[in-house]
């Protein structure tokens, strides 16, 4: 089956209202008709994360929050946002179910709001694809040894994304808010220049120098599993066509 999957993730911004949300489950359910078995990852909506952090710190005394507590207050964030694609999803007559990255297989190590992916699980996620049904994982989260949930650092869903697409084998498509990987951030540099390809080693270092669009470690773990990704837009074509695609060899070209 592993040919099949696809794991879609859909950054903050692309699901940032009910319209995005809804065009996020008719990108998945396109991908459904087209044969493909999606595995979903999502971050929270918009600012929310943003949000969750100034709550926190407003009850806290010295604005530092107990670290347990924070991480379960943060990891609401994916979770709604999961469970609100998954009902999007279901209203389209398309099975499917949210999941807690715990529930999905992601298991972490570390501390509270530091966690890194040890490994995932792949059991519960191929479960769920056998039965016909999309899995909608919470990304940013994965639960320890001891059943703790723990964060893995601001940016960190694009990790959940890649983690979990190198234990399915398969391809890792990011949603995000540009259209494509540029050589420089395009929302400050005019002149910033659309890449079609890119090499994952390439995309490392633009990703280590601060290009936010894909999250370091992701780019790193991409890189070494080696798993293909495509970058594009929440508002690009349900065809999938365009975006920067990143794969071994790849030169560095422009967009047409
Ligand atoms: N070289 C680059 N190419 C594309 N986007 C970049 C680059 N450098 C920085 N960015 C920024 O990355 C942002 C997307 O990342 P992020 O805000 O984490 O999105 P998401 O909400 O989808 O996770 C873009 O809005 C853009 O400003
Ligand atoms: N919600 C978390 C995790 C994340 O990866 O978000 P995004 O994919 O929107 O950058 C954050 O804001 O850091």
């Amino acid at each position: 089956m592993s040919g099949r999957i696809i794991v879609l993730k859909f950054g903050g911004t692309s699901l940032g209202s009910a319209g995005r949300v809804r065009r996020a489950a008719a990108r998945i359910a396109a991908h459904v008709s087209r044969g493909r078995r999606p595995v979903v990852v999502v971050s929270a909506a918009g600012r929310t994360t943003d949000l969750l952090v100034r709550r926190l710190s407003a009850v806290a005394p010295g604005g530092r929050p107990d670290a347990r507590e924070a991480d379960r207050a943060l990891a609401t964030g994916e979770d709604l946002s999961a469970a609100l694609l998954a009902a999007a999803l279901a209203g389209l007559g398309v099975p499917a179910r949210s999941l807690r990255g715990g529930e999905a297989g992601v298991r972490a190590a570390g501390e509270f709001c530091g966690g890194r992916i040890e490994r995932v699980d792949e059991g519960p996620l191929l479960a769920l694809l056998e039965s016909g049904v999309v899995p909608v994982v919470s990304g940013f989260q994965g639960a320890r040894a001891d059943g703790e949930t723990l964060t893995l650092g601001r940016g960190g869903s694009d990790t959940s994304a890649v983690a979990i697409a190198a234990a399915l084998g398969a391809e890792c498509h990011i949603i995000t808010d540009v259209s494509a990987v540029h050589d420089q951030d395009p929302r400050t540099d005019a002149d910033a220049r659309a890449l079609a390809e890119i090499d994952p080693l390439a995309l490392v270092v633009l990703a280590e120098a601060g290009a936010r669009v894909v999250h370091p470690e992701a780019a790193r773990r991409a890189l070494a599993d080696r798993v293909p990704l495509r970058v594009y837009a929440w508002w690009a074509p349900l065809s999938g066509r365009g975006g920067t695609r990143i794969r071994p060899a790849a030169a560095l070209s422009e967009a047409a």
